[in-house]
């Protein structure tokens, strides 16, 4: 299994040019299945959870070709509509092939996908939101089988705000009969780049980038191209890699309108922000200032940018307190900081950060995608070496993490 070895205490100066978001990439490859004709998509990243949804629709008979960052999709022969447990256990996001199947095709199989080291994670609205558009839904030996001659359009209400569910339901009221109101939607900017693929390929979606969304079902939709939008979440990783070992590096192909939340934080700590409309530079020349904050939905402080916030505090002046209101179990980076000379206290869903001097490198374990960004720029800014173990975690979100930073002057190495 690949490790990363980091000697930390680098400065970071240059350019990165960040990639597209995975989070938008995912359900935006998944609409391939919502349509018989060919999607041209552009700035796909490469990633471990790209290859997979491609894996699990190519089994489905979706056609799929990968030239570096685009990627065609052809769904006129798609025979199989069902996404085994094998997959779906390696990636949470095959849930988001339930909607399209259903719409297009009127019936899905679908493996519930379970927890993950984050949280408990269920998808209950998700189906809640499907049977009120007309399907039927059971439950049978960890499967999901759905059935609907043509979803209709309602009005649904979902109890929390779910990034995906709100994707889930947009891709199945695009083909459903009538107007679907979907209340309490997610802003993420992921689910606004959704919609607007979805638009370019015939639906008709009003409210986009607000919390009700209205859609008046369509027939059919047809091809299109779409460029995938930045990744806000790689480009808060870096600029949080910058802030904790210092340095000057300009980010590419990314937009500040994305991460306001982030950036006013990063500002608090000490970091020195200028944008212009496709790149954001980062200047960082002391030690950085703790910061607080709360996660919560867009537009506010990101839960995947939690963990990377708390690699900062770790080595900042003064004391901070991060309290994560999304995920219930997302600390699992804290004893992992820890080992490495922090000094964090738990107590219920906040972690109090007392800032110390300096990380000193140890061998550390990661635990999920953003505990593994985390500890990268614990390792970064640490004294000595820092050897990551089970990157596999990392791999499924970022594309080609090392290369990016060892372009920029961080001595990091993939291992065996
Ligand atoms: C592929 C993708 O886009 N993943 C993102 C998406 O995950 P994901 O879409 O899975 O996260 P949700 O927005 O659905 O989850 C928000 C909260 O709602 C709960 N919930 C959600 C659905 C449901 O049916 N029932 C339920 O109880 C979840 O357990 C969680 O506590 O949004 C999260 C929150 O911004 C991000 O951390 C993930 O990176
Ligand atoms: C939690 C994340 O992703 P996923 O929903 O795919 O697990 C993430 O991107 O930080």
């Amino acid at each position: 299994m690949d490790k990363l070895l980091i000697r930390g205490g680098n400065r970071l100066s240059g350019e990165v040019v960040i990639s597209g978001a995975k989070n938008a990439a995912l359900p935006i490859l998944c609409a391939g299945l919502l349509t018989a004709d060919t999607l041209n998509l552009s700035n796909v990243p490469n990633l471990q959870d790209v290859s997979t949804i491609l894996k699990l629709m190519r089994q489905m008979g979706l056609r799929a070709e990968q030239d570096d960052h685009n990627v065609t999709l052809n769904g006129s022969d798609i025979t199989k509509l069902e996404a085994p447990y094998e997959l779906v256990k390696t990636m949470r996001a095959s849930i988001l092939v339930l909607g399209p199947l259903l719409a297009r095709f009127g019936e899905a199989k679908v493996s519930l996908p379970g927890g993950c080291a984050i949280g408990s994670r269920p998808v209950d609205q998700h189906i809640k939101g499907l049977q009120a558009m007309g399907a039927e839904i059971t439950i049978d030996a960890g499967y999901i089988y759905a059935k609907a001659k043509r979803l209709k359009g309602t009005r649904i209400v979902t109890d929390m705000i779910t990034v995906t569910g709100t994707e889930n339901l947009l891709m199945a009221a695009v083909l459903a009969d009538g107007e679907t109101v979907l209340e309490n939607a997610a802003r993420e900017p992921e689910v606004s780049d959704l919609a607007h693929l979805l638009v370019a390929m015939g639906a008709k979606i009003e409210g986009i980038g607000s919390d009700r969304l209205v859609i008046q079902g369509v027939d059919k939709l047809h091809g299109a191209s779409h460029t995938v939008i930045a990744d806000r979440i790689e480009t808060g990783t870096f600029l949080c890699a910058v802030a904790a070992v210092g340095g000057d590096v300009t980010l590419k192909n990314t937009r500040s309108g994305l991460l306001d939340a982030a950036l006013d934080k990063l500002r608090e700590a000490g970091v020195i922000l200028t944008s212009g409309d496709d790149w954001i530079r980062v200047q960082m020349a002391r030690r950085p200032k703790a910061v607080s904050f709360r996660t919560t939905e867009y537009p506010g402080f990101p839960t995947d940018m939690q963990a990377q916030f708390m690699a900062l505090n770790c080595i900042a002046e003064g004391t901070s307190h991060v309290t994560e209101t999304i995920f219930e179990n997302r600390f699992m980076h804290v004893q992992e900081m820890n080992r490495l000379g922090a000094a964090i206290d738990i107590e219920g869903n906040t972690a109090i950060v007392k800032g110390v001097e300096k990380f000193v490198g140890a061998p550390v374990m990661a635990t999920d995608l953003r505990a593994s960004a985390s500890l990268v720029i614990a390792g970064l800014a640490a004294q000595g070496e820092t050897l990551i173990e089970r990157i596999y975690h990392l791999d499924r979100g970022y594309d080609r993490m090392e290369n990016k930073l060892s372009s920029i002057g961080a001595q990091i190495e993939r291992v065996k």
